[in-house]
């Protein structure tokens, strides 16, 4: 029998695999794989369903992620996504896969986060299953949100001339990650050292601590803006820029000196010998909304601080970073796959 390998087809070659051989045989489902969420036709509303899995060594390091930090993000993560299809989430079920490692004091400290991230978000936690695990710690968790049936956005409803939009800088949770792995390396060669991280409080934060931009959807919906498509930056803003575009069949402009990088950002990428531009690009783990509206909803957006035009759509399919020397780059998906 032949064997192909997993990095021949990458995360999103794999997921499309899956997709081609599954049909949806009832008629709620208004939408399976392939976006942020799932969307349930559920009466007067639709329902939305995700699901995020956190593994120990793939998506946290238990030396230097509080647990409390780690129960906050993994209900972010998936609050996130609801927030990607325009919903809001109220319900959460949490799945652990548990090791010989792990105490009853940690797992209340994972929980005591989980419970804090119930209480900001406004979700409701419902259930879940408890397991051992034998390659580690594992936390994951299915969310379910709501939102009206006429509020509903995907990820392929994006035109040429449309304006694309982020909710708030780049760049800053992929740098902290550099820092915190920095510093448990001088830990680990010397453990009389203290890490030194106060200067990189922020990057640190955004990388322990992501939100979920649940506020810019209220904020729109108040100022009655459907954006015309949205996903969260998870894998970095190319790759997610990519799938907006590839399954809206646009192409889109983004103007370099308009990507949102933070001074401590720039100031760290210099220190790593990264660009930060690849790092904004490509570093993954943002959790800021990306969408794309009507030029004529221009100036309601314009009265949201925290939302940034970056560029727009195109007919042409080409996906460009507009350079600051002058000229063009083609945007690749050179972000977080997990198979590559
Ligand atoms: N193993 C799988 N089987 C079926 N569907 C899957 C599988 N893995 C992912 N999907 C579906 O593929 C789509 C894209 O998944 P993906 O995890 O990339 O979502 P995302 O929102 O881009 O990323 P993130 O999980 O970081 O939020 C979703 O509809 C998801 O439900
Ligand atoms: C220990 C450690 N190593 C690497 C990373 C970086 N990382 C892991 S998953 C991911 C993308 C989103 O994943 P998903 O699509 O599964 O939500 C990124 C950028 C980390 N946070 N911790
Ligand atoms: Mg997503």
């Amino acid at each position: 029998m032949e064997r192909t390998e997993l990095n021949t087809l990458g995360e999103f070659g794999l997921i499309d695999r899956i997709k081609s051989k599954f049909t949806n045989q009832n008629a709620e489902t208004i939408k399976g794989i392939g976006d942020d969420a799932a969307v349930i036709d559920v009466g007067d509303k639709y329902m939305l369903v995700t699901t995020d899995i956190l593994f120990e060594g793939i998506h946290f390091d238990l030396s230097y992620t509080p647990l409390r930090h780690l129960g906050y993000k993994a209900v972010a993560v998936n609050v996130s996504d609801i927030a990607a299809m325009n919903g809001i989430a109220k319900q959460i079920t949490v799945t652990i896969g548990l090791s010989n490692r792990i105490s009853v004091e940690a797992i209340d400290e994972l929980y005591e986060g989980i419970k804090f991230a119930c209480e900001s978000y406004n979700v409701d936690l419902i259930g879940g299953d408890t397991s051992a695990s034998a390659s580690g710690f594992v936390v994951s968790i299915t969310a379910t949100g709501f939102v009206d049936k006429d509020k509903i956005v995907y990820r392929n409803g994006a035109k040429p001339n449309d304006i694309l939009c982020v909710t708030g800088d780049l760049g800053a949770a992929y740098f902290g990650l550099q820092v915190l792995e920095r510093e448990k390396q001088v830990y680990l060669a010397n453990p009389s050292m203290q890490p030194e991280l106060t200067e990189k409080e922020y990057l640190v934060g955004k990388i322990l601590k992501p939100e979920a931009r649940t506020d810019i959807i209220h904020e729109l919906n108040e100022l009655g803006v459907v954006p015309s498509s949205m996903i969260d930056i998870s894998d970095g803003l190319a790759s997610d820029l990519l799938h907006i575009c590839t399954q809206s069949g646009v192409g889109a402009m983004v103007f370099e000196d308009k990507l949102p990088i933070e001074d401590i950002t720039m100031l760290t990428a210099t220190e790593f010998n990264v660009s930060p531009i690849t790092a904004a690009l490509n570093g993954g783990e943002d959790y800021q909304l990306l969408f794309t509206v009507k030029q004529s909803d221009f100036d309601k957006i314009q009265k949201v601080s925290d939302v940034l035009p970056i560029g727009y759509m195109t007919q042409d399919t080409a996906v460009q970073l507009a350079l600051n020397s002058g000229g063009t780059a083609a945007i690749k998906a050179q972000g977080w796959n997990h198979l590559r």
